[in-house]
């Protein structure tokens, strides 16, 4: 089984019988957050943002799609999916409502790598779901060289959670500017998911600075002074 449910199913919303082979258990009514990510490994950033948005945009459930491999990144830097799975595992548990997180290969399953693919699979799959795209503010400033990124933006609402080092991309990203008129107030975050798109919002606070990037350095310097004194 290829995907996880970090906890008991939380209230609400029962089993639905004839459930779609996609390892997600979604029904109409629902509203749910697209959580993307490489999770190369996962870290308690991303249970941040996974949290955050739950909370702030009332949403039933999230849903960590472990990407196969972004395709704006380098292969070679990226661990087997079976790995960055169970990193996205235990990152879901840990966060305060792990029963409302699910941890997906939906890509891999569907064999979708960019994201307006997967989004169009996504909703074609479950009619009547509530998505909403969440993402960090540092995607925010690349967003516009995303494959048919105005088509996402049309498709579903967004989230963006604020990243150290990247917040003044709210203000200055292409993507933000290009659709500035859709900009909601985070404090309207409760109606987001109930928005037509093109909506979004920026949630600015709190900030949490935890990277991929810095703890495969960590991973990579303790491995090598390992060496060095074995
Ligand atoms: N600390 C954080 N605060 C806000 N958003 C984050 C944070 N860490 C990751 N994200 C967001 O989570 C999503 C998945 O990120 P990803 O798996 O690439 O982790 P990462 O730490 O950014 O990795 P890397 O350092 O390898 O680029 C992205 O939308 C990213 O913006
Ligand atoms: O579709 C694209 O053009 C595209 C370009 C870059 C990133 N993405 C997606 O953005 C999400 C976050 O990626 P990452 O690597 O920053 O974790 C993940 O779901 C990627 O597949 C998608």
């Amino acid at each position: 089984m290829s995907f996880f449910h970090a906890g008991p199913a939380p209230r609400a919303f029962g089993p639905r019988p004839g459930g779609l082979r996609d390892g997600l258990d979604l029904q109409p009514g629902m509203k749910v957050g697209l959580f993307g990510g490489s999770f190369n490994p996962a870290h308690d950033g991303h249970a941040h943002v996974a949290e955050t948005a739950l909370r702030r945009l009332g949403l039933d459930r999230v849903v960590w799609l472990v990407s196969p491999q972004n395709p704006l990144k380098d292969a070679r830097d990226s661990a087997p999916l079976v790995q960055r799975m169970a990193s996205a595992r235990a990152a879901a548990a840990s966060a305060a409502s792990g029963p409302a997180m699910i941890v997906s290969d939906f890509e891999t399953r569907v064999g979708t790598q960019w994201t307006v693919d997967t989004l169009r699979a996504l909703t074609a799959r479950h009619p009547g779901v509530r998505f909403v795209w969440l993402m960090g503010s540092d995607n925010l400033a690349t967003f516009h060289r995303w494959r048919g990124w105005t088509d996402i933006m049309r498709m579903m609402p967004m989230a963006v959670i604020a990243r150290p080092g990247s917040e003044l991309d709210s203000r200055t990203a292409p993507a933000a500017a290009r659709f500035s008129a859709a900009r909601v107030p985070a404090a309207k975050g409760r109606v987001l998911p109930y928005l037509e798109a093109p909506a979004w919002t920026y949630i600015t606070a709190p900030l949490n600075p935890r990277s991929s990037t810095a703890l495969r350095a960590r991973a990579k310097a303790e491995a090598g002074a390992a060496g060095r004194n074995a």
